[in-house]
C-alpha cells in the first residue's frame, strides 16, 4: 500500500503558463481535462495519480513551496529570480519563454541612471547596481510600459516575448538581463522525503521534453 507520503502537491500558476503546463503534464500521462474546465475551483485531486493540484497566482507559487504546503511547483524564471527562496530547481519546461529586459523610450538617451519601474526590483536593482549606475526603483504591478510613456520613469525592466508590446508604445528594447521559461521547483524537504515521487515525475516529464525538444530561447 503507498504511504501517505505517496502523494505529491503540486502548486501551479493560474494564467499564460497553466494551459502549456496542463499539456506537459497530460502528455506525461496525467490527465488534466478538470482542471481545464472553466472553473472557480483552487484544489483539484487525481486519485488515479496521487495527485493534488493547487491554483495559485504565479507569484505566489514560490511561498507555497518554500513552506512545504506543495511539494513542487511551475514558476517562471522571472519569479524565482526575483524571490531568490531556497528551493531545488529541477527542470527547466520550456514553457513561456520570455527575456527580462531593460526598455526605454525610442529617440532617448541611454540610460546613464535615474527612475526605473519595473514588477521586478530586486532583479532590477541587482542589474543596475552590477553596472555601477545611480538610480530609483518604482515598483508597479502591470502595463509597465505605461511609466515612461508618463515620464515616471526613464527605463523600465519588464518581460518581453513577441516584442509587440514596446513597439506599440513607441518603446526600445536596450539590454536583455536574463532569457526566462517556467521551472518545475521543489521543496528541499519534499524532494528528500518523497524523492522517488518526486523522481518519478521528473523522469515523465523529461521524456516529454525529449520529444518535444525544447529549445532555448
Ligand atoms: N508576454 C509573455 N510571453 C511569454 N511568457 C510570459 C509573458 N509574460 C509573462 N510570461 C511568463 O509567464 C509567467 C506568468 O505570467 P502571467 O502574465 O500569467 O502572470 P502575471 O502577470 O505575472 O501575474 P498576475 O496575473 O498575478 O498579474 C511569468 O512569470 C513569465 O514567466
Ligand atoms: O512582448 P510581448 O509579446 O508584447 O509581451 C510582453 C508583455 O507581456 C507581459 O504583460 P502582460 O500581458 O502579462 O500584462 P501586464 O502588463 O499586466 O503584466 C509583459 O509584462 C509585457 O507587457
Amino acid at each position: 500500500m503507498l504511504a501517505a507520503n505517496d502523494w505529491l502537491t503540486i502548486a501551479l500558476a493560474k494564467g499564460r503558463i497553466l494551459p502549456p503546463t496542463l499539456d506537459l503534464f497530460e502528455a506525461a500521462g496525467i490527465n488534466c481535462d478538470e482542471v481545464r474546465e472553466e472553473s472557480r475551483k483552487l484544489i483539484f485531486t487525481l486519485e488515479e495519480h496521487k495527485l493534488r493540484f493547487i491554483m495559485a497566482k504565479p507569484t505566489d507559487i514560490p511561498t507555497y513551496v518554500e513552506y512545504g504546503v506543495a511539494d513542487l511547483g511551475v514558476v517562471g524564471k522571472d519569479v524565482l529570480m526575483e524571490q531568490d527562496k531556497e528551493l531545488y530547481e529541477l527542470l527547466d519546461l520550456g514553457i513561456g519563454p520570455c527575456r527580462l529586459s531593460v526598455a526605454r523610450k525610442a529617440g532617448c538617451e541611454d540610460f546613464s541612471g535615474g527612475y526605473v519601474a519595473t514588477k521586478y526590483p530586486r532583479t532590477a536593482e541587482r542589474h543596475f547596481q552590477g553596472q555601477g549606475k545611480q538610480f530609483e526603483v518604482i515598483k508597479l504591478h502591470g502595463s509597465i510600459e505605461l511609466a515612461p510613456l508618463l515620464n515616471l520613469a526613464d527605463v523600465i525592466v519588464d518581460l518581453v516575448s513577441t516584442g509587440k508590446t514596446l513597439v506599440e508604445n513607441n518603446l526600445v528594447e536596450t539590454e536583455t538581463i536574463a532569457y526566462i521559461t517556467s521551472r518545475l521547483v521543489a521543496n528541499p524537504g519534499s524532494y528528500q522525503v518523497k524523492g522517488g515521487r518526486v523522481m518519478d515525475l521528473v523522469n515523465r516529464l523529461e521524456q516529454v521534453l525529449d520529444v518535444n525538444e525544447v529549445k532555448p530561447c
